[in-house]
């Protein structure tokens, strides 16, 4: 958690003078976004991702899989999943974009800018290039964990010079193939280092098997969805969900297929607006909301249901829409959070306006997320007046009457949505820096001003 020395703008979060009434289409998912342009990426053949989210973490990615010689033509398509880029009849649906596989090429630079997916998952892709790949990022990325996969990736044949020992600034000396098999990782600090090294790893020449030996591992949702989206690419993959060995992954070598896949809405980029239909006793549509899912978003639907809401699916032609209404009321909760860590400022600002306290547990990793959120969520609510302590493994929260006051945000997009939360419902919340949400959500500040505009903002 440091704060810039250069003094970005403040934006006045929007007031809700009255209870939130909005439908709010939410982008495509971050995670659901890197992982399609990875397995595409790696195909034996071309496919589409529809929808696909872009943010500075999506565009990074697909920047740096171009920057290896994989061709991503972005066009905006018909819905139609035969069709090529543009329909003839004019109809057009959405942006879709083209990944065209090709032999992966060093030298290459790579920016990865702050985003876990693409510092964690390419590295691996880059042990595959026939040449090096220089990565770089932002100051923040030099301290976020990697030392699992450098360390995986020696092991199963990379050769890897990483100036800052186990971190970012480093090159993968890409020797064109990697010959994979067995590793043993601790991921107890991301569950990234899994996903990582399973997306990579039908291309290896022996597979790969990632045994997991740390105390601890977060995310769980995130590893299903690397597992499902692999399966659904076409390998065989072999996972302790469904009858292989506890903390135990392997990925056959094989070809990946070239997929049509259609992005889902981003669940967690949903928390803010359906957070603002419980903090205002509002309600709140979000279309599309995927019926089965491996984001962990989904847990919102229970979680905001326990801290007072209340949800349901509604179908129309179009699909099915999730609609979630506040009652005007606000518990406490008292979660475990592992699971779904990225939703914990988004709870917790929520948290600091309830009726009872809350304590949130099993979120110490989230000290090395975009910054220290564990500090940054205490340091800030705390400013507006909160009474927040952190704990070993999360944070407890006592609700308080807050004032309104600076919310810093660190370049953490999640800390710019939790301070607007409270800004609906506390005066004179000011965001610092609102711009950090181009991150997974570029559109934030518009779309949170659209689903006010009804709600005499
Ligand atoms: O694999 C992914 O797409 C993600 C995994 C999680 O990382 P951690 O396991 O490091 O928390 C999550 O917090 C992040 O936003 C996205
Ligand atoms: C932890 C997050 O991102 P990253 O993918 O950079 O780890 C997040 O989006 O909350």
């Amino acid at each position: 958690m440091t704060e810039s020395s250069v003094q970005p703008a403040l934006w006045p979060a929007p007031y809700a003078s009255g209870a939130v009434e909005a439908t709010v289409t939410v982008p495509g998912s971050k995670s659901v976004t890197n992982r399609g342009l990875v397995l595409a990426a790696l195909a034996a053949e071309p496919g589409w991702l529809r929808r696909p989210l872009r943010s500075r973490d999506s565009l990074l990615m697909a920047e740096a899989l171009r920057a290896l010689g994989v061709g991503i033509e972005e066009t905006v398509s018909s819905s139609s999943s035969t069709s090529s880029a543009g329909s003839a009849d004019g109809t057009t649906t959405g942006e879709a974009w083209r990944v065209i596989p090709s032999g992966l090429h060093g030298p290459a630079r790579v920016d990865v800018g702050n985003a876990g997916t693409v510092m964690r998952f390419l590295p691996p892709v880059a042990t595959l290039a026939d040449g090096p790949v220089r990565f770089d990022g932002d100051p923040r990325s030099y301290e976020r964990p990697l030392h699992s996969v450098i360390d995986a990736l020696r092991v199963l044949g990379a050769r890897i010079d990483d100036d800052n020992r186990g971190s970012l600034p480093l090159t993968v000396h890409g020797g064109g193939a990697l010959e994979g098999g067995p590793v043993e990782i601790d991921a107890s600090a991301s569950s990234q280092f899994v996903s990582a090294l399973l997306l990579s790893g039908a291309r290896f020449n022996q597979g790969v098997e990632v045994r997991h030996v740390g105390a601890t591992l977060p995310s769980l949702p995130h590893i299903r969805m690397t597992v499902d989206m692999l399966r659904a690419a076409g390998a065989q993959v072999d996972e302790p969900e469904t009858g292989g060995e506890p903390n135990v992954w392997r990925v056959s070598s094989g070809a990946l297929l070239g997929r049509d896949l259609t992005v889902e809405p981003d669940l967690s980029n949903a928390q803010p607006f359906l957070a603002a239909a419980l903090v205002t006793g509002g309600r709140v549509t979000v279309p599309d909301w995927p019926v089965r899912t491996t984001q962990p978003g989904d847990a919102l639907r229970e979680i905001f249901t326990a801290m007072g809401g209340r949800c349901e699916f509604t179908e129309t032609a179009e699909g099915t829409s999730l609609t979630f209404t506040g009652t005007g009321r606000i518990h406490g909760v008292d979660l475990d959070l592992s699971e779904v860590g990225e939703l914990t400022p988004g709870i917790a600002a929520v948290a600091a306006l309830a009726d009872s306290p809350s304590t949130l547990r099993g979120v110490a990793h989230l000290r090395l997320h975009e910054t220290d959120r564990l500090a940054a969520l205490t340091k800030e609510i705390n400013e507006l007046g909160g009474d927040v302590t952190e704990t070993a493994d999360g944070l407890h929260i006592r609700p308080r009457p807050l004032h309104g006051g600076v919310f810093h945000t660190y370049e953490d997009h999640r800390m710019a949505t939790a301070g607007s939360i409270i800004g609906l419902v506390v005066n004179g919340v000011e965001i610092e820096n609102v711009g950090t949400t181009a991150k997974t959500l570029p559109d934030f500040p518009r779309m949170w001003t659209d689903m006010l505009a009804g709600a005499g903002a």
